[in-house]
């Protein structure tokens, strides 16, 4: 090869070496890929470390909204709007779903979240529900388990600990007078073997037999049992009455939830007042799992929808007696009649 032709060989690899280095520590807003990379990963340890300042020394500490758990418009699809809608920043909530476990909650949660102006709080925040640990630990610490959100979104939590820790209505009050509750309910009999096959599930098939559970030796309800009196909806409900006006607190049928969610979650716009945006279109039957999923973010989690036990008719009956006086209770404190089953 002539001289020539070998220099501008040699010319022409050494300028595609460069402009090759150039590209790879460059990306499209002029900042290295790699020093972009390491001002996220610093951003990361800086959200980490807040987080980590605000938990307790030790204890079942719930989920911590940091740049981890998805991207931001995964988390809140409205983050990259941006403009006229005020600071990104943790909010503390004005919507709470007090209860009750096992009736739809994070389902009800999980939908709530599909709303541009919802953001939802990961997990359950217990805050109301552990007075010495994490209600002692101050509003600060509440509100670092908050989501980022927008001035003109409503960040919600739910811990459904909150219906039945005695107190917790009280701490909620004082914390905003003002605030709305939400409150899910399934008739009783069907909650309490929901709870036995999540307890179940949690066990490894480890727990006593359904019926040993929920009747004693005298053929009677087990009023020993602490998933038993949780299906007494009144009782908890009263400790919120006490303080809240009857109108704060949204009660929604799970059951209905289950079967056709996009009313309940109208029902549930109007009442938290944003504009009705969650439309069927989001939703698809999964007909394996039996339940509408989001087109967004999928099916709820394996851990919804247990197989149920197969309890003996008998046994549902006696349990269906025990609600009934008590469902009555509940129908005239909400003003609504589920009707749920008496025998
Ligand atoms: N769309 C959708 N997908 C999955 N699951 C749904 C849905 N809607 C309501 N549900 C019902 O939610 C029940 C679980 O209730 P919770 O989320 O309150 O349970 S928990 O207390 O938080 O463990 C769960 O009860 P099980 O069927 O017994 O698992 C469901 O019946």
């Amino acid at each position: 090869m002539p001289y020539n032709s070998r220099t501008t060989v040699r010319v022409f690899i050494v300028a595609t070496i460069i402009i090759y280095i150039i590209m790879l520590f460059l990306n499209s807003d002029g900042r290295g890929i790699y020093i972009s990379q390491i001002q996220k990963k610093m951003q990361k340890i800086k959200t980490n470390i807040e987080a980590d300042q605000s938990k307790p020394e030790s204890g079942n500490e719930p989920p911590t909204v940091g740049e981890s758990g998805g991207t931001l418009e995964q988390r809140n699809p409205m983050a990259s709007v941006g403009g006229s809608r005020g600071t990104l920043k943790r909010r503390l909530p004005t919507a709470i779903i007090i209860g009750v476990g096992k009736c739809g909650t994070s389902a009800l949660i999980h939908m709530l979240s599909m709303h541009p102006q919802i953001v939802e709080a990961p997990g359950e925040v217990e805050y109301f529900s552990r007075k010495l640990t994490y209600f002692s630990y101050g509003l600060e610490w509440y509100r670092k388990r908050m989501p980022l959100s927008y001035e003109d979104q409503i960040t919600i939590e739910k811990t459904p600990q909150y219906f039945k820790i005695p107190g917790a209505s009280n701490r909620i009050f004082e914390y905003n007078a003002t605030i709305h509750l939400i409150l899910i309910v399934k008739d009783p009999v069907e909650r309490l073997i929901s709870r036995y096959a999540h307890d179940k599930n949690v066990k490894n098939g480890k727990i006593k037999p359904f019926e040993e559970l929920v009747i004693d030796s005298n053929g009677a309800v087990n009023i020993q049992d602490h998933q038993v009196m949780l299906g007494i909806y009144w009782r908890y409900l009263k400790d919120y009455l006490e303080v809240f006006q009857r109108d704060q607190i949204l009660v929604v049928d799970g059951k209905k939830l289950v079967q056709n969610p996009v009313p309940v979650i109208e029902k549930v716009e109007k009442f938290l007042k944003v504009n009705e945006s969650i439309t069927t279109s989001q939703f698809y039957f999964n007909e394996t799992k039996g339940f509408w999923c989001s087109v967004t973010f999928g099916c709820m989690g394996a851990n919804k929808g247990l197989k149920h036990e197969d309890v003996r008719p008998e046994v549902i009956s006696i349990l269906r007696k025990f609600y009934a006086p008590h469902n009555k209770e509940f129908y005239k404190l909400t003003g609504i009649n589920f009707k749920w089953p008496e025998k």
